[in-house]
């Protein structure tokens, strides 16, 4: 079984599930999948307020990330490997974001939604960018992930982290299940529970196929929130996170 994969050939099928609108689980044929903590919100904004977004974000220089893709960030400065933080340059959200992180709070689950960082990345098919399967940090960021999709539709895949024994599965890109969630262009989608934590996500090469921006806004985890050992630096970056530049 080793050797198969030291040969570095995928010889797995993937068992491809798609979220079902309906009933909001995923199907592979007559196979049902059932995955708590995704939330698919179509038309979240308008046309007219998806051009003012991107005319903003355009505004703001981009800086080269991995696997293609470019960045803007709004929050602390981490280096989650030594757990350190440091907030003295985050200086707040970007103004034009304002009525977005108000109007986030509309939505059910999100009504005590306070995010502490904004990150913007563009993908673009020219740049073959994608991300690849991982898990966002537990450490400093909260349960909720909150990503608004503009200008192009693409689909986020989810692999399940128990899948990931080395018999089986040396690494999660080469997972026999992924399921799908569709994230139309201006639609908001929310990744918790279940999904953030048991399983990985990431957007392949091959649904990148348009210009696309994701803004994702990240809230504070239990161990910065009230009552938790880092209370202090979480009420600072809050603070922070208040002032519109
Ligand atoms: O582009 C996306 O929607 C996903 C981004 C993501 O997973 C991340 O920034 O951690
Ligand atoms: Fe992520």
């Amino acid at each position: 079984m080793n050797n198969i994969h030291n040969l570095g050939v995928c010889v797995l099928q993937v068992f491809r599930f798609e979220l079902c609108k309906g009933c909001r689980r995923f199907h592979c044929g007559r196979v049902t999948l059932e995955i708590e903590g995704v939330t698919v919100v179509p038309d979240f904004i308008s046309a007219e307020e998806e051009d003012q977004l991107v005319d903003g974000i355009d505004q703001i220089p981009w800086v080269p990330s991995q696997s293609g893709r470019y960045k803007q960030d709004f929050g602390p400065k981490v280096n989650f490997k030594k757990k350190k933080v440091r907030c003295g340059t985050f200086n707040g959200l970007p103004e034009f974001t304002r009525w977005l992180v108000e109007r986030l709070r509309t939505v059910n689950p999100l009504a005590d939604f306070r995010p502490v960082e904004l990150c913007h990345l563009d993908y673009s098919p020219a740049r073959g960018a994608a991300i690849d399967p991982h898990l966002d940090d537990f450490w400093l960021w909260g349960d909720r992930l909150v990503t608004v999709n503009l200008l192009g539709d693409t689909v986020l895949t989810l692999t399940p982290v128990s899948d990931t024994t080395p018999a089986l599965n040396p690494r999660p890109c080469s997972s026999i299940i992924e399921a799908d969630v569709p994230m139309p262009r201006r639609s908001l989608v929310i990744i918790s529970g279940e999904a953030r934590s048991q399983w990985y996500h990431g957007i392949h090469r091959a649904n990148i196929t348009s210009r696309r921006l994701a803004m994702t806004f990240r809230e504070l985890s239990r161990v910065f929130s009230e009552g938790g050992p880092e209370e202090n630096v979480g009420n600072l970056l809050l603070e922070k996170a208040r002032n519109y530049f």
